[in-house]
């Protein structure tokens, strides 16, 4: 099946509608969350550790189920519909490699010391044309062996295959983080010429804002699970005249900082009631099932 089936629309390309998600019966992790992005958006998502920023593109990607109209990628229920990702309309690339790399639904580790013409020559449909500048864009030797290469010379072949099938949608967590600064600039301007010659778009998530300024279109600044700011790049008054966006996206970073600091301390005799109760000796409990939760 090819992307043809779907003729280009004027649909969002990502469209989140109140998204609250939970991993089982486990806490809330993400709350009541909006995103509307049309096509050549490039989003950067941003946010301290444990924000939720690897949940939400997750999510995105469908690899979580959520209600259909609560996300919808290219008009289509992120988590429903296959096509997504067997046509390659939506791609992700995280930290960790995966066996159907820049597509959601692997997760195997790497096995085998393959090559990276094995790997780059695997992924099936792909165009030459686009494979060759890939190659040249991302400095790739072919005789590289996985088992052998740096860190940063197999996330190159992984980004590589994640680029390989034209994809409309394309979330990315964090996967600079290996490369040398030279191939990081690279790969920025391969992306923003993505978004703007074909319509692509793209949700970065990252911590490394070194050459980012003049790159989004979009934020999405994450606190606690919720997206606290965001929007249109233009309309973010913080980043208004030129303000550095690192200078910037510290500035919040410190203010919830403190503001967890002193939520924290206020909590404090709460918190001393919770570890005396969680110091009681477990009750007895009838049955196996209910056991399992002591
Ligand atoms: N399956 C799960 N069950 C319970 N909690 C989870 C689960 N997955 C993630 N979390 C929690 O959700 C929060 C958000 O995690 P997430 O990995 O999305 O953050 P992040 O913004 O990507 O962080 P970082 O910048 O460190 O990569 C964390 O507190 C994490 O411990």
């Amino acid at each position: 099946m090819t992307s043809s089936h779907h003729p280009p629309t004027d649909l969002p390309s990502v469209l989140v509608t109140d998204l609250t998600y939970k991993a089982g019966f486990g806490p809330v992790l993400l709350e009541n969350i909006n995103l509307d992005l049309p096509p050549g958006s490039r989003c950067l998502l941003c946010g301290a550790n444990g924000a939720g920023k690897t949940t939400l593109l997750q999510v995105l990607a469908g690899k979580h189920m959520v209600p259909p109209s609560a996300v919808q990628i290219l008009g289509r229920p992120a988590f429903h519909d296959l096509s997504l990702v067997t046509t390659g309309d939506l791609g992700y690339l995280g930290t960790q490699w995966r066996s159907g790399a820049g597509t959601p639904g692997g997760g195997q580790p790497l096995k085998g010391n393959l090559s990276a013409r094995t790997l780059i020559y695997g992924v099936q449909g792909a165009d030459p044309a686009r494979r060759d500048r890939l190659l040249r864009l991302l400095d790739i030797d072919l005789e590289w062996t996985m088992l052998s290469a740096s860190d940063g010379q197999r996330r190159r072949v992984q980004i590589a295959m994640g680029l390989l099938l034209p994809y409309k949608v394309l979330l990315l967590d964090e996967i600079t983080v290996d490369m040398d600064v030279l191939g990081r600039l690279d790969l920025l301007h391969f992306f923003k010429q993505e978004c703007e010659e074909r319509g692509a778009s793209i949700v970065y998530a990252t911590h490394i804002f070194d050459g980012l300024e003049g790159w989004p279109t979009h934020l999405a600044y994450m606190e606690g699970g919720k997206v606290v700011k965001g929007g249109l790049w233009a309309g973010i008054h913080e980043l208004e005249g030129g303000q550095r966006l690192l200078a910037t996206v510290e500035q919040w970073l410190l203010k919830e900082k403190k503001e967890r600091r002193a939520a924290m301390a206020a909590g404090g005799c709460k918190q001393d009631a919770l570890t005396t109760a969680a110091k009681q000796p477990a009750p007895m409990m009838p049955s196996r099932h209910m056991a399992y939760f002591r």
